[in-house]
């Protein structure tokens, strides 16, 4: 829970081997977001960039001492909820994270939902929030992303969150690219 920021609700980390399921997520998801990682990150002036494989990345990060898995589910029960928060383990970082909602809205739960807010220079922060249903997963951004304004690039400070659930229970699985310190 700590390690997952704050709130209310049970937080479990799958340990490795991994599930072939969320391993297998992992590795297939992980290409198609490669490419926006490394833009990003040329746009944001921040030097890392990414290895076309997780297997590389997941290496890259187990050298730099970051070996604990991070793909988790969490459940959250009546009155549960999850604080704005950003899932950064250590010095390697993937910029994009992936979460699956495995509940039905309306059915099997209320309230509960997945809110992103984002904070850009000198203003105040703006909140959206994404509709998901049963099996739809959202990518977002871990820390921050670019936006082109009128004199260039800046960057936006991301936070995500899940709002209090008003009835029911709600699963999700979380797939964070990176592993943890
Ligand atoms: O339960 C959710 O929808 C979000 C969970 C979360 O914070 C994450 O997957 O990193
Ligand atoms: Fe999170």
């Amino acid at each position: 829970m700590a390690r997952h920021g704050f709130g209310r609700g049970e937080y479990r980390y799958f340990d490795y081997p991994l599930p072939d399921t969320i391993a297998l997520l992992r590795e297939a998801v992980y290409p198609h977001l490669v490419a926006t990682a490394n833009r990003w990150n040329a746009t944001m002036g921040i030097d890392m960039r990414y290895p076309s494989t997780h297997a590389a990345f997941i290496a890259r990060c187990h050298e730099s001492g970051q070996r604990r898995p991070t793909p988790l589910l969490l459940r959250y029960d009546r009155d549960d909820y999850n604080c704005l928060h950003q899932d950064l383990y250590g010095e390697h970082v993937f910029p994009l994270q992936m979460a699956i909602l495995l509940s039905q809205p309306e059915r099997d739960f209320e309230g509960g939902e997945f809110v992103l807010t984002e904070q850009r220079p000198r203003m105040q922060s703006r909140a959206e929030v994404v509709p998901l249903r049963q099996g739809d997963a959202v990518v977002f951004a871990v820390h921050h992303r670019p936006v082109q304004g009128t004199r260039g690039a800046y960057r936006v400070n991301m936070r995500h969150g899940v709002s209090r659930i008003r009835s029911g229970r709600r699963h999700t699985l979380g797939i964070v690219f990176h592993d943890a310190l």
